[in-house]
């Protein structure tokens, strides 16, 4: 055969593949135009193959094959059918126009094009079924379609609505990239530095184009022009004319073509916005010329040029393009596509080995972190993964406004109470560390040492593993998903007793919600019980508190041991606990001034007001402070009796215990005039001033010296004045006070509580039942300082401290502590002190001396202004008439000889006087304190 009928069957063969390509060209136009009518037609109640029609007339504009191939697509894609003719359309069209390539050649293109298609499709489908309701559409099965449906249903089985989401739309973005072969990362490289250059760009505009005008002449060559590395094929470009005067980039992007798989070889334009290796190829060949100029030595080491047409090789396998690069700059274009193309699948087994390490969380997120490093052959600590992943969910308005990546807050942050955990400060704790006087005489004794209280555990066992604190935190945020709250675990602080989840909301969900959800996310953690914190200052996260597998003790010693406690300068300085963190919680009465303490029976108030005790007398002395104990269980508080604090024996008895309150205010009244007579405004002042007198040898006398009621000659000179004590007052059963004396009780603590702070007189009240007639609205606005245990209801909790909370602690004394003018109370685990540990101190306190009961007590009460009259109904008293009948029998009005008769407590019998003194039965006391019987004795029988 001659070589003309070669060259003619050769064009005839040619002839034959054009016309084949442009009939299938038009083939796929019409099919796709065809289904984009079909589609666009679509009603759903044309017959198909979903159901049968309803309406005779098929209205789709396509006919009836049109609404059957509709009803098939919609059925099978939901909203993604409208997308399946483009996507057909595109790929088809792509390579038919594409004369040059043979079906062959563009084979492994289609096939990616169609498998990123169908992903896009898919992740589409699957997300349309799990998001969008069918209500809308009306489309046969699911908005997603039966594909949608399928795949969606499969995935949340896997990892959840959220994580699912995330999964898919992965998957569609992987794609949808793999189908438009755009490349997400040289697309925002591409977009930065144009931007970088924009301006450099705008004003070189201005320099060319008047350069540019002689261009057109034949014989002008502009040096650019005149190197010899131009190429022909960019001649005509800006793009070339860049090259041109920047032969360095080129140099550069070589070396960096040869170093790696980078896309920073690429200059601007060598980097297409569509990386099409067809595109690329044909250009990088037309356009590099054969040889000369400084690109001939590269042009030199290049291997023999190849046939017209050859496809760029597509292959995941990384180095023989790499290599090449090294010395073909013409490959370096397809090396960096391919390298491109490696990336992820050069990624994928440093991400699996994460994933084997132990990483179940790494994210798709940060693949490229792990791959960036994986490529820097570093190893990648799973943790670091994690930390990156939870700092970036972490930064506000981030996690919960856009929506929460599953698979980057999968990896908790734990970050110990300790660190996360700020501790009241000690203006809240009304702590004050220095050194100045306290105004009261230097302390005849030492206190006893710290020694004699137990020792804390040293070896406690710890709360729950880093692995139970992820898993409990995917059980939390799964748990208030099934009670509709959208919410995450931004962190876990584990501390001693409890451990605090850090959940950040989903925005519109109420922190109310989930506090509403606490019992029944106990319940379905298995945990005693939860606390919400709604409020944890500084953060915009609730709080979540759960408590530990294994809970530690806190004893007293690790209070009292504690700086807070040693340097305060307070002698009121109480001891409570550690708070959540585990830092001592050391708190001062004196600034409370007044503190109410409840729970119900068993949550440890008695221990919580040992430990208050114990740390007044491991601070002060008699001198300082005197004690004045009411004990109604006689139990409690009795194991104090001797100790030379006490003012008066424990009191047991209520009525006695409410003669000891109106002592309180008579010596409030007393302390007020002295304080008044001095120029003092309190306490401290006035003991700084008497011991300045003393110090200079001038003891201030008595002021209020009145010695004929004391029954003394009037000119008997008027003691020096002492330093005065602070009283503390402590009621352990504060409700059967108030049920067996009534109102007249709540009263006289309010009358102490408004105005005794300044006389150094502070209230100690517990109580196990917080309810409105024990706590009431009076006691509760003149004792502002509260300490809620455990209580058994949100009622009570609220009773005690105005908000909800205390019911959900764990006992044990687990407390609430609500400082006076603050709103959030803090959580404190009280210290735990044995009753050896109190007999022991209260033994050493024996040691030093007796108790000095202070003799006004036992006076008449209504000494020192006390409004006693008539603040009792002691006509009621049962044993009234038993001493009206035994003062008209024996004609002695003395209180001692009542009390003596009755067996009673001396305010009782002093009441009782004074009532019958209102009654006229007795005179009131003379100058010599003696009263006279008025009424008849008893007639005889
Ligand atoms: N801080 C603590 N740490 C550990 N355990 C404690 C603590 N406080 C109390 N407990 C435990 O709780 C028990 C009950 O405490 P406590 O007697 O103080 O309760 P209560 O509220 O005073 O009860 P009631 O009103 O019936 O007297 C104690 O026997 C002790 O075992």
């Amino acid at each position: 055969m001659s070589e003309q009928n070669l060259k003619a069957s050769l064009s005839f063969t040619e002839l034959l593949v054009r016309i084949a390509k442009e009939s299938a060209l038009m083939l796929v136009l019409g099919v796709c135009l065809y289904l984009m009518i079909a589609v666009l037609g679509y009603d759903s109640r044309d017959p198909g193959w979903s159901h049968l029609g309803y309406q005779p007339e098929v209205r789709n504009l396509a006919g009836t094959a049109g609404a059957w191939v509709a009803d098939w697509l919609f059925s099978f894609f939901g909203i993604g059918a409208w997308l399946v003719p483009i996507l057909l359309a595109y790929p088809s069209l792509r390579f038919l126009l594409r004369r040059k390539t043979s079906l062959l050649d563009g084979m492994p293109y289609l096939i990616l094009r169609a498998s990123g298609g169908l992903l896009f499709v898919a992740g589409l489908c699957a997300l349309a079924s799990l998001h969008l309701s069918n209500s809308v559409f009306e489309y046969p099965f699911t908005a997603g379609g039966l594909i949608g449906q399928a795949l969606s249903d499969w995935i949340v089985s896997w990892f959840s609505v959220l994580g699912g989401s995330v999964v898919l739309w992965t998957l569609m973005l992987v794609g949808l990239t793999c189908y438009v072969e755009v490349s997400v990362g040289q697309t925002l490289d591409w977009i930065g530095r144009g931007l970088l250059r924009l301006p450099a760009r705008l004003a070189s505009l201005g320099r060319l184009r008047p350069r540019r005008a002689p261009r057109s002449g034949a014989d002008t060559k502009t040096p650019a022009a005149a190197k010899p590395a131009a190429a022909p094929g960019y001649s005509s470009s800006v793009s070339s004319a860049r090259i041109r005067t920047e032969p360095s980039s080129t140099g550069s992007s070589q070396g960096a073509a040869a170093q790696g798989p980078s896309f920073s070889g690429l200059t601007e334009e060598q980097a297409p916005l569509f990386l099409t290796p067809e595109f690329a190829d044909e250009d990088a060949h037309s356009s590099v010329p054969p040889a000369q100029g400084p690109s001939s030595e590269t042009a030199a080491s290049r291997p023999a040029p190849r046939p017209e047409r050859v496809e760029p090789s597509f292959s995941f396998e990384e180095s023989p393009a790499a290599r090449a690069a090294a010395q073909d700059p013409r490959a370096s274009e397809s090396q960096d596509y391919s390298d491109y193309a490696d990336a992820p699948f050069a990624a994928a087994p440093a991400t699996q080995n994460a994933a084997h390490a132990g990483d179940r969380h790494a994210s798709d997120r940060h693949a490229s972190d792990v791959h960036s490093r994986a490529a820097g052959s570093e190893p990648v600590a799973v943790s670091q993964v994690l930390d990156t992943a939870v700092g970036r969910m972490a930064a506000p308005g981030d996690a919960a406004g856009q929506g929460m990546d599953e698979a980057v807050r999968k990896g908790v942050r734990i970050v110990p109470l300790a660190e996360a955990h700020k501790p009241m400060q000690d203006s809240d704790l009304g702590l004050d560390h220095d050194q100045r006087p306290t105004g009261l005489r230097p302390a005849r004794q030492q206190v006893p040492s710290l020694d004699l209280l137990d020792p804390p555990e040293l070896h406690q066992e710890q709360g729950y593993s880093d692995d139970q604190l992820e898993m409990m935190s995917r059980l939390l945020e799964d748990k208030l998903k099934d009670f509709g709250v959208v919410a995450e675990v931004v962190e876990v602080n584990p501390g001693p007793v409890i451990t605090r989840f850090e959940l950040q909301p989903a925005p519109g969900v109420k922190a109310s919600k989930i506090t509403n959800l606490a019992k029944d996310l106990a319940r379905s953690m298995a945990v005693l019980s939860v606390r919400v914190v709604e409020v944890i200052p500084g953060k915009s996260v609730v709080g979540i508190e759960i408590p530990n597998e294994s809970r530690q003790t806190v004893r007293l010693s690790e209070v009292l041991n504690s700086k807070p406690y040693r340097e305060a300068s307070s002698k009121l300085t109480l001891g409570l606990g550690n708070d959540i963190a585990g830092n001592p919680v050391v708190v001062n009465l004196a600034k409370m001034p007044h503190l109410l303490v409840a729970g119900t029976t068993g949550s440890g108030k008695s221990v919580g007001v040992n430990a208050m005790l114990l740390s007044l007398l491991f601070k002060a002395t008699p001198d300082e402070v005197r004690l004045m104990m009411v004990d109604p269980k006689m139990l409690e508080l009795s194991i104090y009796e001797g100790i030379p604090h006490l003012l008066t024996p424990v009191i047991t008895d209520m009525k006695e215990a409410a003669g000891g309150l109106r002592w309180c205010v008579a010596e409030m009244e007393r302390r007020y005039k002295l304080m008044a007579k001095m120029g003092v405004r309190n306490l401290s002042g006035f003991n700084e001033k008497l011991l300045k007198a003393q110090e200079q040898g001038q003891p201030i006398k008595d002021p209020l010296w009145n010695p004929e009621q004391e029954g003394l000659p009037f000119d008997t000179p008027a003691p020096a004045l002492e330093t005065l004590p602070y009283i503390v007052v402590v009621i352990d059963e504060f409700a059967d006070m108030m049920m067996i004396v009534g109102k007249k009780v709540e009263e006289l603590i309010a009358r102490i509580a408004q105005k005794a702070r300044a006389a150094g007189i502070h209230l100690i009240l517990a109580t196990q039942r917080p309810s409105v007639d024990v706590i009431t609205g009076l006691i509760k606005a003149n004792v502002p300082t509260r300490i809620a245990f455990q209580v058994s209801s949100k009622i009570d909790s609220r009773t005690i401290l105005d908000q909800s909370g205390a019911e959900n602690l764990l006992g044990n004394g687990d407390m609430l502590y609500l400082p006076a003018g603050v709103s959030v109370p803090n959580r404190v685990h009280g210290a735990f002190v044995s009753d050896d540990e109190v007999h022991r101190i209260v033994d050493a306190w024996k040691l030093y001396g007796a108790p000095a009961y202070i003799d006004d007590i036992l006076s008449d009460p209504s000494e020192g202004g006390a409004p006693s009259a008539g603040l009792f109904d002691d006509e009621q008293d049962a044993l009234y008439d038993e001493a009206v009948a035994f003062v008209l029998e024996s004609r002695k009005a003395s209180i001692s000889s009542v009390q003596r008769k009755l067996k009673i407590g001396y305010n009782r019998a002093a009441r009782m006087i004074e009532t019958m003194e209102a009654a006229g039965v007795v005179t009131s006391a003379g100058s010599n304190g003696q009263r006279e019987v008025l009424a008849p004795p008893p007639p005889r029988d």
